[in-house]
């Protein structure tokens, strides 16, 4: 099928023989060509003020002693006109080598210095621990080829699912892209998806193998699959190494000569595209753009296109790596504007300026579909009297990042916190991991869950995020539940257990194709409840790490779903309340309670555990009580004696029973993640259920003056 329909792409011979004789490591940046293009160096007071700390953009000291000393000079902006401009994106699949390329092809062009920090680009801290891109990142290169200067913008994106929103945005500002594969782990289900969102978009496609310096790496192998799959011409496939720089100056060769210049006109009417944004604590909003028409200028009074809103462009620059303000942008430049922008919120992503006298004459851009929240999850602070600074951070952290949905919300068990929206369990890890480290806060996370579309009887239709606001049932016509299209690419051995898993996880098998003679391509339709319960775990353990996922969104189907509450001692536990498929509530609610079980510890008396479904108990673990040995002090063989303290202990018992409460450890309410747990949430401490401390202290009162009165306990 996808032969069929690619049969047209714009994939191009990448590679003739290299024409270019300067050597990997030459710093072609700073050529004497190069140089006169660059003004000035501006004064240190000009010089951009480092970006705020733990913003996407931050900067650490070591970093700006990196970074080139080009950084601290003024580009002339009109020495590249649209014909000299390349603007392009690195996708790939995770791990396949997108930021190291970058880094490499940075100091290709001398924009930071060889052997500094590895992955330049991805700057959260967050995803220098992990290795991961989570941000799309912008950086403009200079670069010359037969004595001619050329104006490279770079995107390096992310390569996980659940960041794609972020790389179709970004490689709106592209023509071309560089499809990066792993020439040892050849094509994944990443790479498929990147492939099409290029595709879909006509951009110029530069297939790319890489880490052909790894002993394991098969390129023919990779080049077969590219065929197969996307009708890619073996002979254009470059093969490089990000990590030994090898045929990297030939591959931007490709870069210039592939990617096509923007098709803008710098005689036309200003128009501008917002693609992203990010917040900055001392100069508010810096807006990503790329000029497609006209020339914007620091000064320039723009209008927004979305929100007929009016700005004066008080910035003008471009990352080089580092903000380095340019006073202009030229048709088909990509950089950014400061406009004075208070929240990110004002910045409508894929909105289009223009100046404020011409906004009749100049039409919107067709900008982007909104961000989706795919999984909830209720965010609490582990410590109640820090719910204000979670809510200062989670402000702080949607400002950058807008795709985190946020609202109030309070549970009995958990006290006073926020349900948030996340594109996927990774984002949902990553933002809970970024409240720990950049603002210092521990949260306890509670099982992810979808959204729900509740129609009800009464004809009203609505969404529900939070299980426990599910309607009762006798008011409920229906409920749809979302259901994406999972993409498999999976060695031909695993591929019975993968069926299986799918079929287990209510898939509905659309595809099964092999993409060589030993991998299959699987695709399913499944319901995203299913996705976001492990089965990311399940499709690694099964296929021994080999297989890969990627899905997108699809329809919303009915479906017949039921809510699962859990009650200790007959109390609802309603942080944990969840919302499951009717076939797969009993399983569920049978894992719930001797989940629980395992986690709660013994009491002096016993806790009945239940997973409750429609009013009716269908699983039930009981905790049994903690026994005292009353008679170890009882020497001798006096039986009544004997028999009296076992009757007071079991009246003590008895009595505690109605009045006693079940600590609750904040581990019961910890979410379990698909994909990786979110270790870092902190499970060491335990947290007492429902009421905090006072109540606790009352309790202990009351079971001290039981005891007392009970005399034995
Ligand atoms: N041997 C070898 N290793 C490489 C090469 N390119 C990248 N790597 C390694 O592969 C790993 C992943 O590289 P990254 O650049 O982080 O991959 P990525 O595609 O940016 O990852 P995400 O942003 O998470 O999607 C790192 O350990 C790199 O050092 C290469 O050409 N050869």
């Amino acid at each position: 099928m996808a032969k069929r329909i690619l049969t047209t792409a714009r994939v191009f011979s990448a590679l003739e023989p290299a024409r270019i004789s300067t050597a990997f490591g030459n710093k072609l940046g700073s050529s004497d060509v190069v140089k006169s293009l660059l003004r000035s160096p501006i004064s240190s007071s000009a010089n951009p003020r480092r970006f705020e700390r733990g913003s996407a953009y931050s900067t650490s000291p070591s970093r700006e002693q990196e970074a080139s000393p080009l950084a601290n000079l003024k580009f002339d902006m009109s020495a590249f006109p649209a014909e000299n401009v390349r603007n392009f994106s690195i996708i790939a699949h995770v791990d396949h080598g997108k930021s190291t390329l970058a880094d490499r092809l940075l100091e290709l062009t001398a924009t930071i210095r060889r052997g500094g920090p590895a992955q330049y680009l991805d700057k959260l801290q967050v995803e220098k621990d992990r290795g991961i891109t989570v941000k799309a990142q912008t950086v403009t290169l200079v670069h010359e080829i037969d004595s001619k200067p050329y104006l490279l913008n770079l995107i390096d994106t992310p390569g996980h699912v659940d960041f794609s929103y972020e790389v179709s945005r970004s490689l709106s500002a592209c023509q071309g892209v560089i499809l990066l594969v792993d020439a040892a782990q050849g094509i994944q289900a990443q790479t498929v998806a990147n492939f099409y969102l290029a595709f879909e978009l006509d951009l110029a496609i530069i297939p790319v193998l890489n880490k052909i310096d790894v002993p394991t790496a098969d390129p023919e192998r990779c080049k077969d699959q590219l065929q197969n799959m996307f009708d890619i011409d073996p002979d254009s496939v470059l093969q490089v190494s990000a990590k030994t720089g090898k045929n990297l100056p030939e591959l931007l060769r490709a870069v210039i000569e592939h990617v096509p210049p923007p098709r803008g006109s710098k005689d036309a009417k200003l128009q501008v595209l917002l693609f992203d944004c990010f917040f900055d604590e001392y100069r508010g909003v810096i807006c990503l753009v790329e000029v497609i028409n006209g020339v914007l200028q620091k000064g320039d009074q723009v209008i927004s296109k979305a929100s007929g809103k009016m700005y004066d462009v008080l910035q003008v620059g471009v990352f080089h790596p580092e903000p380095v303000p340019t006073g202009s942008l030229h048709t088909g430049q990509v950089g950014y504007i400061i406009t004075g922008m208070k929240t990110t919120r004002e910045a409508r992503i894929g909105d289009t300026f223009c100046r404020t006298r011409e906004e009749k004459e100049v039409e919107a851009l067709p900008g982007f579909r909104p961000a989706k929240s795919m999984v909830y999850a209720g965010l609490y602070p582990l410590d109640a009297s820090e719910f204000d600074l979670l809510r200062i951070a989670l402000e702080k952290l949607t400002l950058n990042d807008a795709s985190i949905a946020v609202a109030q919300e309070a549970t009995a068990a958990l006290g006073m916190g926020f349900r948030c929206g996340f594109l996927g369990l990774l984002h949902m890890d990553v933002v809970t991991q970024r409240l720990e480290q950049e603002y210092n806060l521990k949260v306890v996370v509670t099982p992810p869950t979808v959204p729900y579309e509740v129609h009800h009887e009464n004809g009203t239709v609505e969404t529900i995020s939070n299980p426990s606001q599910m309607p009762p049932s006798h008011e409920v016509a229906s409920i749809l539940e979302p259901t994406v299209i999972a993409t498999i690419i999976t060695p031909q051995e695993y591929v019975g257990g993968l069926l299986t898993l799918c079929s287990a996880r209510r898939g509905e098998q659309l595809e099964y194709t092999f993409i060589d003679d030993a991998r299959a391509l699987l695709k399913y339709r499944i319901p995203l409840p299913e996705i976001v319960t492990g089965f990311y775990d399940e499709l690694k353990s099964k296929s021994s790490g080999y297989a890969s996922l990627d899905y997108e969104e699809d329809k919303w189907v009915a479906a017949d779903v039921v809510q699962l509450s859990i009650r200790v001692n007959g109390e609802p536990v309603d942080a944990m309340t969840t919302l499951v498929h009717r076939s797969k509530s009993l399983r569920a609610g049978k894992d719930a309670v001797s989940r629980f079980r395992d986690i709660l510890s013994r009491q002096l008396f016993q806790i009945a555990i239940q997973a409750v479904v429609d009013n009716r108990v269908i699983a039930r673990e009981t905790l049994s009580a903690m026994r005292k040995d009353v008679l170890a002090k009882c020497y001798g063989g006096d039986v009544s004696r004997k028999r009296k303290l076992l009757e007071k202990q079991k009246e003590g018992k008895k009595r505690m029973k109605r009045v006693g409460n079940v600590e609750i450890p904040q581990e019961a309410f910890v979410g379990k993640p698909g994909r990786s747990s979110p270790s870092r949430v902190h499970l060491a401490i335990a947290v007492l259920h429902a009421s905090d401390f006072v109540h606790f202290g009352l309790r202990a009162l009351s079971l001290f003056c039981l005891a007392r009165r009970g005399g034995v306990l």
